[in-house]
């Protein structure tokens, strides 16, 4: 028998993620809950859908989720935690109301969330608590019981995450031609975003010079390294680059992009480069096209040798990762003393959002946070 763990005060877990199409048909109504109100170009729209198309619609980002929802429910029973887990999107079927009406049939009344985003900004936190606010306003509407929902803690620098990422970037050095492979450089790739964006990511003490964002992936970058130099033997040098930028052109993006830093890297001599995508918590229709497509044709092109390393996906690490955070939270919510698990030097993130965190450009209700409209 395993020893049986705590969840208490939570009833369930919901994996919310960002949702893709899973058809031809699906492509474009995704793509327009995508942009809604978001100001991108109509080009961009086009172009986007072609990477879709390419792939005959179909976004790798649905199985991923599926299968990282067995590996959770395995981990959990596998533990004697008794929690039920939900899966809902923001953009794509399954919608995230529907887990919320599910378990407001099943009579949950705490849900805890788990993000497929591992970082601080705008896009990638305070989003997917307004799209929460939504969701369990239109509960409401219904006249249905809406459970308290928090979310847990960003885990970018839990080692549950970090190090499968190490796993990942030692396995595409190996692959690498042997003459080519000391010298290789690393690319750690994120999704570009608004600098205005980055600006402002985190609490506002963390504000200013690419805030929490920049950051938190300059730590994960920093400590997936050291952990393939101790793997290694090789000192690979490395640098934070941006990738999948959109939006209008005169609007400041995060840059380097991924192409530009790879022709700058071969025009500098450097003999191959190992692309790690760590912003992604899997594999999405951005790491398909804009890097295995896109940014490897480029390399070609130029004869710079590339491999792209592997996300977390449903790695068993990342698994007991959130089993860990599951259990660190509902101890935290009890009052009880806790250790949260993080490597390096940013130490664990906070536990809910302050008011003022990864502000929105019009503010809009955020549920799981401190402003919270709902307790
Ligand atoms: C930080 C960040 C993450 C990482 C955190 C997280 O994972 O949440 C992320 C993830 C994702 N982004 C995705 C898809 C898209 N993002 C778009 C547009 C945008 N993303 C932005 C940021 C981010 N995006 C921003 C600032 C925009 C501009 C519009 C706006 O201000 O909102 C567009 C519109 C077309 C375009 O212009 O590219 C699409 C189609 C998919 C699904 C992919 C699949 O189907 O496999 C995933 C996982
Ligand atoms: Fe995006």
């Amino acid at each position: 028998m395993p020893d049986v763990l705590d969840a208490t005060p939570y009833d369930a877990l919901l994996l919310l993620s960002f949702g893709g199409p899973e058809g031809p048909d699906d492509v474009v109504p995704f793509l327009e809950n995508v942009t809604r109100g978001r100001g991108i170009p109509k080009e961009r729209l086009k172009e986007v859908g072609q990477h879709y198309f390419l792939f005959g619609g179909v976004s790798p980002i649905n199985d991923q989720n599926r299968a990282l929802l067995d590996a959770l429910r395995k981990d959990f029973a596998g533990h004697g935690l008794d929690l039920p887990v939900y899966w809902g999107n923001r953009n794509w079927a399954p919608y995230l109301t529907d887990p919320l009406r599910e378990m407001a049939a099943d009579g949950r009344r705490r849900v805890l969330v788990l993000a497929t985003s591992a970082y601080a900004s705008y896009s990638g936190c305070r989003q997917y608590r307004e799209n929460l606010a939504d969701a369990l306003a239109a509960l409401e509407a219904e006249g249905l019981a809406v459970p308290r929902v928090d979310k847990l803690r960003h885990y970018f620098n839990h080692p549950g995450f970090v190090e499968p990422m190490a796993d990942g970037v030692v396995a595409s050095l190996a692959e690498l031609p042997e003459d080519v492979r000391e010298g290789a450089h690393i690319a750690f790739t994120t999704h570009s975003i608004p600098t205005a964006s980055a600006d402002t990511s985190g609490p506002a003490e963390e504000h200013g010079d690419g805030g929490a964002y920049v950051r938190q992936h300059l730590e994960v970058a920093r400590l997936v390294a050291d952990a393939v130099r101790e793997r290694t033997g090789t000192e690979h040098p490395w640098q934070l680059v941006y990738q999948s930028r959109s939006g209008a052109p005169h609007i400041p993006w995060l840059e380097p992009d991924i192409c530009d830093h790879l022709e700058e890297r071969h025009a500098a001599g450097v003999p191959a480069v190992v692309m790690a995508p760590i912003g992604f918590v899997s594999d999405h229709m951005e790491v398909l096209y804009d890097l295995d497509t896109e940014a490897t044709a480029r390399a070609r092109e130029l004869g710079l040798p590339v491999r792209r390393s592997a996300t977390v996906g449903a790695d068993a690490r990342f698994a007991a990762a959130v089993r860990d955070l599951v259990v660190e939270r509902a101890a935290v919510e009890r009052g009880q003393d806790v250790t949260p698990c993080a490597l390096g030097a940013l130490g664990p993130s906070h536990q809910v959002c302050p008011v003022g965190c990864c502000p929105a450009r019009a503010p809009r209700p955020a549920a799981a946070g401190a402003d919270s409209p709902y307790a």
